[in-house]
C-alpha cells in the first residue's frame, strides 16, 4: 500500500471514528435536553463529515492537502468558544477525540501546536471549575494521550523516512543507489530541457578494482569504496548528486554545469583521489567518462551510455584520466 493510500485510509477513519462520537454525544445531548451541547455536538458532526468527504476527494494527494488543518482548526476553535462559554462539566472529555484526531492527520509540528491551543484553555477551565482531583485527573489524561499519540506519529515518521531512505541509498557505500539514479536523471532532464540550463553526467570507475579485490580481500574494497564516496561527496557541490553502481562504478549527475564545468569538476575529482593516500590500499587512480546533456537527449539512456562510453574511452587512453564526450548541440 503507497503512503497516499495508507494515510487516505487513516485519515478517514480517524473522521469517521471521530464523527460517530459526536453524533452519539449530540444524540445523548438531545434526549436530557441540552440543546447547546446537542448543536454543538451536531456542528461537529458536520465538520467531521465534511473532513471525511474532503479526504475522499483529495485521495491522490493526501500528503499535501492543506484543507485539513482548515477543519481541524474550525473543529477545535468550536470546542474552545463552548469550553469558555458554556457551563458544562464534562466538555474537557470531548478534547481527547480532537488531541488525537490533530496529530493523526495534520504534520506533527501542526497537530501540536493546534492541540496545544486547545489544551490551554480546556485545562484552565477545567482547574478553575471542578476539584482539584477532578482537575488532576483531566489534565494527566489529556497529556498522557496527547504524549503518547504525538510519540507514536514521531516514530511512525522516522521509520517512513528511515525506510525511504534504504531504499534509494547504496548500504555498503552510503551514496544513492542505481535505482534511484534513472528516477533522478529523468527528473534532472525534463528540467534541464524546461529551463534550458545545462546538465552534465559523470561515470566514474576505479581502476585495477579486481587487482585491489585480490590484493586486500572483499572488506578492503569495500572500505575503499565507502572513504572515495566520502571524499566524493567533500568535493561535489550542494545539487550534485552522487550515485553508486556495479560494485566499484560511481555515476554523478551535475545539474547547471556546463561543459567546461564538468571538465574542471572531473579533473578536481581524478586529482584528489589519485593524491590521496587510501587506509589499506594506498595510492589508486580513476577514470572518468563525461558528457553534457544534447539535442537528442531526452531519455536516460543516452545520457548514461555516452558517459559510460567515454569512461572506457578514458581507460583506454592509459587510466588516470577523463575524457569528455560531447551530445549534439543543444539549439537556442
Ligand atoms: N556541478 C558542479 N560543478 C562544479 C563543481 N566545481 C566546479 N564546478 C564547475 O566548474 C566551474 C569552475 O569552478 P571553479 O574552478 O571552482 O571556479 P568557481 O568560479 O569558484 O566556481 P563556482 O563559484 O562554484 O561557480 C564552475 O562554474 C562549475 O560549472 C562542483 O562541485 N559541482
Amino acid at each position: 500500500m503507497t503512503e497516499t493510500r495508507l494515510r487516505t485510509w487513516t485519515h478517514a477513519f480517524g473522521y469517521g471514528l471521530a464523527a460517530l462520537f459526536t453524533a452519539a454525544l449530540a444524540l445523548q445531548n438531545l434526549r436530557y435536553g441540552f440543546y447547546q451541547l446537542f448543536y454543538l455536538a451536531l456542528a461537529m458532526t458536520a465538520l467531521l463529515v465534511a473532513g471525511l468527504v474532503y479526504t475522499w476527494l483529495c485521495r491522490r494527494q493526501q500528503l499535501s492537502a492543506p484543507g485539513h488543518l482548515v477543519i481541524l482548526a474550525g473543529l477545535n476553535s468550536g470546542l474552545v468558544a463552548a469550553v469558555l462559554t458554556m457551563d458544562a462539566p464534562g466538555i474537557s472529555h470531548w478534547a481527547m477525540p480532537l488531541l488525537s484526531l490533530n496529530l493523526l492527520i495534520l504534520p506533527l509540528r501542526h497537530g501540536l501546536m493546534l492541540s496545544a491551543m486547545l489544551l490551554v484553555p480546556v485545562l484552565a477551565v477545567t482547574w478553575l471549575s471542578t476539584s482539584i482531583d477532578t482537575a488532576l485527573m483531566t489534565t494527566a489524561g489529556l497529556i498522557a494521550l496527547l504524549a503518547v499519540t504525538a510519540l507514536y506519529i514521531w516514530h511512525y515518521d522516522h521509520m517512513a523516512q528511515s525506510a525511504q531512505d534504504l531504499a534509494i541509498t547504496d548500504p555498503a557505500t552510503g551514496a544513492h543507489n542505481a535505482r534511484f539514479l534513472d528516477e533522478t536523471l529523468q527528473k534532472e532532464i525534463s528540467r534541464a530541457i524546461a529551463t534550458g540550463h545545462p546538465l552534465s553526467v559523470v561515470s566514474l570507475n576505479i581502476d585495477h578494482a579486481d587487482e585491489i579485490r585480490d590484493l586486500h580481500g572483499k572488506a578492503g574494497l569495500q572500505t575503499l569504496l565507502r572513504d572515495v564516496t566520502g571524499t566524493l561527496f567533500e568535493i561535489i557541490r550542494a545539487g550534485d548528486s552522487l550515485y553508486s553502481i556495479n560494485g566499484s562504478e560511481f555515476f554523478l549527475i551535475l545539474p547547471f554545469t556546463p561543459e567546461e564545468g564538468v571538465r574542471v569538476i572531473a579533473e578536481r575529482i581524478r586529482r584528489t583521489l589519485s593524491e590521496h593516500d587510501w587506509a589499506q590500499v594506498g595510492k589508486i587512480s580513476v577514470s572518468l567518462g563525461c558528457t553534457t546533456r544534447g539535442n537528442g537527449d531526452t531519455s536516460t539512456h543516452s545520457l548514461r551510455d555516452r558517459a559510460v562510453t567515454a569512461m572506457l574511452e578514458a581507460r583506454k587512453r592509459g587510466a588516470d584520466s577523463a575524457w569528455f564526450s560531447p551530445g549534439e548541440p543543444v539549439k537556442a
